[in-house]
């Protein structure tokens, strides 16, 4: 295919998206929207004002701004409203297939009920779905830097509503916050059939890394890019072809790497690894998941042998059943093959 014809394909091929915070796809207006719905003073003047606030030297920086933002979340409709006008999105980029997160601690501890938190969510799930065709489900996520013990009480909170999520991942401050920490409470997710994510070698090192895999036992590393300084983890992913959740407009924004340019995902690819990539939080950090494909793409000059790998490994590390994964890689082929005989 000529490289003309690349963007097309990056924007039109059915992909999976599988590390999105849907705390992180709240648009400024929208905070504003709901920050007045629901009566509450930001720290802002204006839109302008927070999107100006948003210049982020490291991952710290951004988590603090992110979490000032989700204040304005309060009713079901608020979380209902922030997943539609992201699952809106997706489906526009061709996103056949997301799995979500969302950190239900951000909000329990401000007095709302998770009941509200997920009813919100999984409603739009299942609208989005009926409306687009988008396939949606959720991934409940517990904060790093808070203990075990508050994440197995986070736990017992959702358990009711177990039938709404289907895994459990861990985000939030990583420096300073090992996997190890929360081992015993992703022993006990697992021995209840929730699928296992954890954000490692983000910003922290190698040995998280490797503590995701063997403390954790988790079935996608979300981010990974630091994995490159540790030849060995490096041919381990490669071997099991473990699903590393990249970012890549996150890991520019979050200064990971100084410019999209040097970003490490096109050597990950070549060495094996099973990359995919995503938005992680598109409303902070410039874009949404076709907007990571596009930029990186013109970046680093990747072409459409390496846009059909991506997307392919996407759809081949969801949760979904084997059966809708070939389903989905069939579409995939079909837009290649239509791509191809138009060029
Ligand atoms: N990139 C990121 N890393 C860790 N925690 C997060 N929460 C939202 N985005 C995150
Ligand atoms: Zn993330």
């Amino acid at each position: 295919m000529a490289a003309a014809h690349v963007p097309a394909l990056l924007r039109t091929m059915p992909k999976a998206e599988l590390h999105m915070h849907i705390e992180g796809s709240l648009e400024p207006e929208l905070i504003f929207a709901l920050a007045q719905r629901n009566g509450v003073t930001l720290p802002y003047a204006s839109v302008e004002a927070l999107r100006a606030a948003y210049a982020f030297t490291d991952l710290q920086s951004f988590l603090d701004i992110y979490y000032a933002g989700a204040s304005v979340l309060l009713q079901e409709v608020d979380f209902y409203d922030m997943a539609m006008a992201y699952l809106a999105r997706a489906a526009a980029d061709h996103v056949v297939r997301t799995e979500i997160f969302f950190d239900p601690q951000t909000h329990t501890e401000r007095g709302v009920p998770m009941a509200t938190v997920i009813h919100g969510l999984s409603r739009a799930c299942k609208d989005a779905e009926a409306r687009w065709g988008i396939s949606a489900v959720l991934i409940l996520s517990f904060l790093r830097h808070l203990s075990e013990e508050a994440a197995f009480e986070t736990l017992e909170a959702a358990l009711p509503y177990r039938e709404h999520f289907v895994g459990i991942g861990l985000d939030s401050s990583e420096r300073g916050n090992p996997p190890e920490k929360f081992e015993r409470v992703f022993a006990r997710c697992k021995a209840l059939g929730l699928h296992l994510v954890a954000h490692a070698g983000e910003e922290g090192p190698p040995a998280y890394v490797w503590g995701a895999l063997n403390a954790l036992q988790v079935e996608r590393i979300d981010h990974g890019v630091q994995s490159e300084q540790d030849p060995e983890l490096m041919r381990h992913l490669a071997a099991t072809r473990m699903p590393l959740t990249v970012c890549p407009l996150s890991n520019q924004k979050l200064c990971v790497f100084p410019d999209l340019r040097d970003h490490n995902l096109p050597r990950l690819l070549a060495a094996g690894l099973n990359v995919t990539v995503n938005s992680d939080d598109p409303a902070y950090f410039g874009g949404y998941v076709n907007d990571n494909y596009l930029q990186l793409f013109a970046a680093t000059g990747m072409g459409a042998v390496q846009a059909y790998q991506l997307a392919r490994n996407s759809l081949e590390a969801t949760f979904a059943s084997p059966a809708q994964q070939a389903a989905w890689v069939q579409q995939l082929d079909d837009c290649v093959a239509q791509l191809a005989q138009a060029s």
